[in-house]
């Protein structure tokens, strides 16, 4: 049978008191690419975050691979999530943490080397997160999120800091691992990103 990737039905949130999601329902494949977009405040985050299973939902229901989000070991080997700046290690080089993650996760999609290159901080390997720009550590914080096996990427505006150069590199990464059949649920305020992915409100209004 040809497995969904994530299905949101009908989910409902509130926060604060006021209606975030309101009937919202997505459906994803294997390789698909979906960006998340809208104004601020919509719930693009809030969406992530339930289909992390790090949301309680009022009403509906999520399921990722066929089985709903959970805190288990099981489930966070399928999900890759980039939200937020990760804690760093202290006293770790950048290289370091990136070869943390890929002696830890079996089958890493890439080499801590090969990730070094692809997300160009090659130069700045030798340098603790804490010393690279802002668009350096959201490099490193990409790199560990692709280096490591996953099955569904979730990523909470991960243009975030990023100059314009490497956003169409980005761009190419998100497009080689869904090549790969991984799904790809990302937010994002950046249109050329959107563009290459199918589009998705929570405010309800599917863009063209
Ligand atoms: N912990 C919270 N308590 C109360 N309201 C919250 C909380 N977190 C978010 N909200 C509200 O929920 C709504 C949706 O927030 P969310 O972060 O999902 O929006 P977003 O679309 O990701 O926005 P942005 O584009 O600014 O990142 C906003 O109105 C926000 O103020």
């Amino acid at each position: 049978m040809y497995e969904k990737s994530v299905v949101a039905d009908d989910l409902h949130v509130a926060l604060g008191g006021e209606p975030v999601l309101q009937g919202f329902s997505l459906s994803t494949s294997p390789g698909e690419i979906v960006a998340v977009v809208g104004p601020n405040g919509s719930g693009k985050s809030t969406l992530l975050r339930c289909l992390a299973g790090l949301q309680p939902v009022e009403r509906g229901r999520v399921t990722v691979f066929g089985v709903a989000p959970s805190d288990d070991a099981a489930f966070w080997r399928d999900v890759a999530l980039l939200t937020d700046e990760p804690a760093w290690y202290p006293g770790l080089t950048s290289r370091e943490h990136l070869e943390l993650v890929e002696a830890v996760h079996g089958k890493p999609r890439m080499t801590a080397e090969t990730a070094l290159g692809l997300f160009e901080l090659t130069g700045r390997a030798d340098a603790p997160p804490q010393n690279l720009s802002t668009g350096q550590r959201q490099r490193l914080s990409l790199a560990a999120a692709f280096l490591r096996p996953s099955r569904l990427l979730l990523l909470d505006e991960p243009e975030r800091g990023l100059d314009t150069s490497f956003r169409v590199r980005l761009a190419e990464l998100v497009a080689a691992y869904a090549a790969e059949g991984g799904t790809v649920v990302m937010a994002t305020h950046d249109p050329a990103l959107a563009d290459c992915a199918r589009q998705v409100s929570p405010a309800g209004q599917a863009t063209p």
